[in-house]
Order: C-alpha cells, then structure tokens, then sequence
C-alpha cells in the first residue's frame, strides 16, 4: 500500500468514526437536574460518556496496530485512543481505550516477526504484529500518517520517528500527556499491579512525573470499582509546579484527585495549629552560596527525617500510651474502685491501632458507664453526690495523658535522647518556635506522624499515592504518609542525581525502599531522556561526570539540535547586557515559545529581572511562594525551576564563585531544563563543573 493510499483510508476511517461520535453526543441530551436519585446518578454515568466522547471528539486515536491472534484467519486493526468508543448501534469497537490490555502490544512492541504475548484478564493472548502506524489527528483532521512497522518489510525494526516529530515540538506553560508516544519501558510501570510501592529513579526528562500521571489514569481504569480518584493523592514540590502539571489529568479523562505538597498537607492534618516559620525560609539560606558536603550531612533536617530520630518518637509515643494506665485507681466514694489492673484490661479490649487518643476517649467513656452502673446498683437518688462523683471523675480524666501533637514534641526535644541526636540550640529553637505556634519544614513529619498516632488520619485511608521529587523526601515523611494507607500502593518518583536539597532528602533510594518488604516494592530505573537535544543532555551529563563513580548518564533520544554556547564575560555589567541581548534575540527569532534565565540565587534572579525591566522586556520573577508558572520568559532560581522545562535556558551566572565544587546536582537541574537550546555566561573563572574546554567560546 501506498503512503498516500494508507493516508486516504484512514481519512475515510476518521470521517467515518467521528460521525459516530457525534452523533452519540448529540443523542446524550439535555442535562438532569432533578432530585431523583437513580436519575442522578445515571446523569452522572452520562456526563462521563459525554467528556469521554468529547475527548475523542478532538482526537478519536493516535495510532493503529494490526494484531492476528494465535488461530485466527487474519489480522484485526485495532485503533487505540485516549477514550474507548463504540459504535452506536452495533457496540462494535471503534477506539480502544489505551489502557485496555490489548493497548498494551501497541507501546510494547518493538518490531520482528516473532509472536507477541499480551496479558488479558482471561490469561495470556498470544499472536504476531502485522502493522504498527501512528496517526496525528487535530481537530478531527488527519494530519500525519507515519507506520513505524510493517510486516514484511525489510527493516523490520520499529522507527521513532512519531516521537522525534513530538518532541521537536515547542512546550507552553502546561505539561502534557503522552499517550500517543509511551515508550516500552515506561508503559511497564504505568501498568505495575497496584499493591506495591513502586519506586523510580529516573534522570531529568525521562517522563517520571508524566509516567506517573499516566499510571493513575491506567489504575483507576484497571481497577474501577476497588479505587477512587477522591482517595488518591499526588504530592509535588511546590504549588507552581502543581500549576504545571495540573493539565495532564483532565486530558486523560481523570478529575478529583488531590494534589498537594507535603507543606500544605501536613497543615491541614495538622488542622492549622501550627504555622510555617516565615522568617527562616530553607531554599534561601541552603542556595545562598555553594555549601560543603559536610554542612549537608550535619544538617538538622537530615537528623529529624531520620529513622534514628523516628526511634525516638516512637519511644516517646510509647511512654504516653502506657501512661493511658493510670498508677492510681479510681474511687470516687469508699468501696467505689476501678483499679489499674482493670482499666488495662479494658483498655487491652481495645484494637491496639486504635490512635491514641480515640483510646482515651472510651476509656473515659467507659469509666463513665462504670459510674452510672454503680449508681443504679447501689441504689442512689442524692442529686448532689451524683455531682460530686461527676467531679471526681472529671478529675481522675484530667490525669490520664492528652497531649496535642506539638505538645509531646515539644516536651520530647527537651529530653537527652533527643539532645544526643540534635544540637541542644537547635532543640531549644524549636521549642522556642513551637511556643509561638510556628515550625519549620523538618518538623512538619514529626508533627504529623505524632498527630495521626494521637488522633487517627483525618479522612479516608488512600488507595494511591504519588510522590514526585521523591529524593527530596525524608524516611521519616515516608513513615508519616504510609500511616494514611491500609497497604502500601505508592508511586515514588526521583532522580539522586537532582537531589539538590542533600540538607533534607535522601542520599541513597535505599533509605526509603528499606521502609518496605521487599515483595511489596518494586524499583525500576529510566534512562532515556526525552525532554533534550543529544548535545543539551551530552553538555549536562558531562557536569554530572566530575562526581565520580554511581553517576548513571542520561542517554538521548537521537534528536540533534545546537551545540551548547558557554560565553566568558568581561564585567558583571556586560554580563547582565548580554543576558538581555539573548533574550531579546531569542524573542525576535521566533522560535521559542518558552524561555527561562536561570540564576544561583535570588539575588542573582532580582538583579536579571531588574536589566530586563530596564530594557523593556517583561518577564515573570519566580520566588518560593510562587503559585502559578504562565509561561512566556521566566527569571527563576535554578533550584525553583527543578520540574519545569522551557524551550531555551539561559544560565546566567556559570562561574566558580555562584557554582562551587559541590554545587553538580544543582547545575545539571538548570542544564536539564532546556529542550533545544542552552546557553550560558560566566564572568572570571568558569565553574569547575564544567570541565571539557571545547565547549567554551
Ligand atoms: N514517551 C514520551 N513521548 C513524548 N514525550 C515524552 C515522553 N516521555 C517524556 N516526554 C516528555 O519529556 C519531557 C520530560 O518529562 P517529565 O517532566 O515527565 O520528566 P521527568 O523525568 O519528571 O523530568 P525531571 O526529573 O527533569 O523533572 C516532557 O516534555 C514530556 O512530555
């Protein structure tokens, strides 16, 4: 068959499936708005199907895969897009959804005659690939035919040209979803079982946050029914990137999962009896200037997430719950008596999981049971000994422990054991802090850790949880998130490479990983990078080289674009001039619909936006607090921007004295968020980091 020929049928196919849509729109009617319940929950039902046939509407599907079971006369065409359709009257399938396990041949397939396998709920199906072709439809306009296999043909290997063309394309402020262009290895962690706490480590621009939301799209379809998107959470680092991120699952049919930053969560758990400390803000003193590994490693965040710091409040907690046993009995009259012995036993009674205080709770509601049975079997009518009783046993309550969780954790910073851990000025700030009401960031985990010990999670167990950025993580925040999950089933996504905030996160996946039994968990590494250019990832996996062993590069997509520019500047004042002649330039070239300028610091970042302003050219600051991402040119310090990606990056300030020898992890973030173009300037001495002479100009 011809290109064009190919081209022709499946125009026709198109026009023939958007008819069918259409008209299953047109047939949804009006909208209930009635009280009935049965019809308002199908008006539910059809307001799905309206926003599934309304997506399929713009793009029926991408892409086609000619499948022949084992036993059958002849291969089928399969069409596979974001929503299944089917047709109106016959129910015969048109789309299939790409979550479907046959969809699952269309990513996995890697070309050759060879029989392939896939995994239906039914069991293994088993049979040979005649034809793999994407398709590119825009506004139900076939735009692109291109058939990466072709049985038969002489290079039986399937090509990338789909994705090349994909990923040539410019970004605009939202990330997007990739279903057209999964890759092989990502689809086999989308679609890992859902008991588990999968972990990847993945180098920048490997799809890690994307594969994520892709695997929450294929869970809830997978296991409809068991899980619910209200019960399912995705932690970010901070809320511009939540902005960011926040157009990939609507696009893929999938509303009402909370998104979240561990901050604001533990907040709310923490029904806001404690504020942030704003005056101390973590990001700007550990990025004010490069920083030893020593100071990292000493660091108090480090020893508060950890588990030895975990053992503590454990013991702590364990101290309080054998305090729930009074040493005196109560007796409120002579002959009256419940004593220690007794109240353990009803307290044993009790499921030991029982958070702390709902123990206490009945404990005291029990003894207040006690009370009035006594009453009844004693006999007695006085209203004014019924008083005094009430009293005594209001008394007796008042003994038995009910800390608030900053309550216990202030007190528990004031013992030894946790003097031994951290330094005692560092324990007495914190108390001091916590008699203001306020903490920082390391003493959210504990906080909410003992909270949901005293208290009980607030809201229902999570089905999923997804945390990205996930070497930023302490073990002790992972111990306090598993607390609000009946069994694990996590996905926790990072790269080390990127771990930038060594004062607080991991240093080694071990540490978290180790949190779970290992049939429980599984880890799966990412290599390829699709964000780059082979000379944007070539250029940054050189930074990461002078770190020595462990450094896994990331390997390119082989899509090849400029060579990266790193231009010496006189003065600091040429230095700001050049930064606004580039954008300038960039701008006037059209052929960047983002850019970022990327600094150190804030300082830096102020300073850039300042000769910006000057010139006239407007551009977004992003500081820490910042909500949202709009796009267009952004001045942002290079740790902010950890996530984010844009057209071209200008990293302006690449000497030794803004990137000291310690400082890769953060100058391969600020490399790796450039798709086709990279530049960067340094006044006196070039950073160390970056090494090969041949890339200067
Ligand atoms: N299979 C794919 N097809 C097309 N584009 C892809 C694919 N996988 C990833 N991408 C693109 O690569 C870019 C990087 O993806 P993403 O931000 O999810 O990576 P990441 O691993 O989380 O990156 P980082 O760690 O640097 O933040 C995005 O533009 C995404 O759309």
């Amino acid at each position: 068959m011809t290109v064009q020929s190919a081209f022709q049928e499946e125009a026709k196919r198109i026009d023939e499936v958007l008819r069918s849509i259409r008209k299953q729109l047109r047939e949804i009617g009006p909208r209930y708005t009635g009280n009935d319940f049965t019809e308002q929950m199908l008006e539910i039902q059809r307001e799905q199907r309206e926003q599934r046939l309304t997506v399929a509407e713009r793009e029926p599907y991408f892409g086609r895969i000619d499948f022949q079971e084992e036993a059958q006369p002849a291969p089928k065409p399969l069409y596979i897009g974001k929503a299944g359709v089917a047709h109106e009257q016959s129910n015969e399938v048109l789309v299939v959804d790409w979550r479907a396990p046959v969809a699952s041949l269309f990513y996995a397939f890697s070309g050759g005659e060879a029989p392939v396998v896939y995994e239906s709920p039914d069991g293994d199906v088993e049979g040979t690939v005649h034809l793999k072709r994407n398709l590119m439809v825009r506004g139900g306009i076939l735009e692109r035919v291109v058939d990466s296999y072709v049985r038969g043909q002489e290079d039986e290997s399937v090509t990338d040209e789909f994705l090349l063309y994909r990923l040539g394309e410019n970004k605009d402020n939202k990330l997007r979803d990739i279903v057209s262009t999964i890759q092989q290895e990502q689809d086999r962690i989308i679609r890992t079982e859902k008991n588990k706490a999968v972990f990847i480590q993945g180098v920048a621009g490997s799809g890690k946050t994307t594969v994520a939301l892709h695997r929450l799209a294929y869970l809830l379809y997978r296991y409809a029914g068991n899980i619910r998107a209200d019960r399912m959470v995705i932690f970010a680092p901070n809320r511009m990137f939540l902005d960011y991120i926040s157009g990939v699952l609507p696009e893929l049919g999938v509303g009402d999962i909370m998104q979240t930053t561990f901050a604001d969560w533990s907040l709310e758990q923490l029904r806001q009896a404690v504020r942030l400390d704003e005056a101390y803000d973590p990001m700007n003193y550990w990025f004010e200037q490069p920083r030893t590994r020593d100071e990292l490693l000493a660091s108090t965040g480090r020893i508060k997430g950890s588990l030895a710091f975990k053992a503590i409040v454990d013991a702590k907690l364990a101290l309080t719950e054998a305090a729930l046993i009074p040493e005196e009995p109560f007796e409120p009259m002579a002959g009256w008596r419940v004593t220690p012995a007794m109240i353990a036993e009803w307290l044993a009674t009790d499921d030991g999981s029982e958070p702390f205080m709902k123990r206490r709770d009945r404990l005291v509601s029990r003894l207040k049971r006690w009370l009035e049975s006594e009453w009844k079997a004693r006999r007695q009518t006085d209203g004014k000994l019924k008083a005094k009783l009430n009293a005594k046993l209001n008394a007796y309550a008042k003994k038995i422990p009910s800390p608030t969780a900053a309550q216990l954790y202030g007190a528990l910073l004031g013992e030894p054991a946790a003097k031994e851990l951290l330094p005692a000025k560092s324990c007495a700030a914190t108390i001091k802090l916590l008699k203001g009401k306020l903490v920082w960031p390391e003493d959210l985990a504990p906080l909410v850790y003992i909270h949901v010990r005293l208290n009980g999670f607030d809201g229902s167990p999570y089905d999923h949880v997804v945390i990205d950025e996930a070497q930023d993580y302490s073990p002790f925040q992972l111990e306090a998130l598993k607390q609000c999950q009946r069994q694990p089933s996590m996905t926790v996504l990072g790269d080390l490479q990127q771990g930038i905030h060594g004062y607080a996160g991991i240093h080694s996946w071990t540490e978290l990983t180790a949190l779970f039994p290992e049939a429980d968990t599984g880890y799966y590494e990412l290599d390829r990078s699709y964000r780059s250019t082979m000379e944007i990832i070539d250029f940054a996996n050189r930074v990461l080289g002078g770190m020595g062993d462990g450094v896994k590069p990331a390997v390119p997509v082989f899509r090849s674009g400029e060579a990266v520019d790193v231009v010496r500047m006189g003065s600091d004042e040429q230095r700001l001039h050049d930064v606004v002649q580039t954008v300038r330039d960039w701008q006037q070239s059209g052929h960047y619909r983002t850019i970022a300028v990327l600094g150190r610091n804030i300082r830096s970042c102020e300073a850039i936006a300042r000769a910006l302003a000057d010139a006239g050219i407007e551009a977004a600051l992003v500081q820490s607090k910042q909500e949202a991402y709009g796009g267009g040119l952004t001045v942002v310090p290079a740790y902010l921007a950890k996530g984010l990606e844009f057209d071209a990056v200008l990293v302006a300030d690449a000497d030794d004295g803004s990137f000291g020898g310690n400082d890769a992890k953060l100058l391969y973030v600020a490399c790796t968020r450039a798709l086709h173009k990279l530049k960067l300037l340094y006044c006196g001495e070039l950073t160390s980091l970056i090494s090969e002479p041949a890339a200067v100009v």
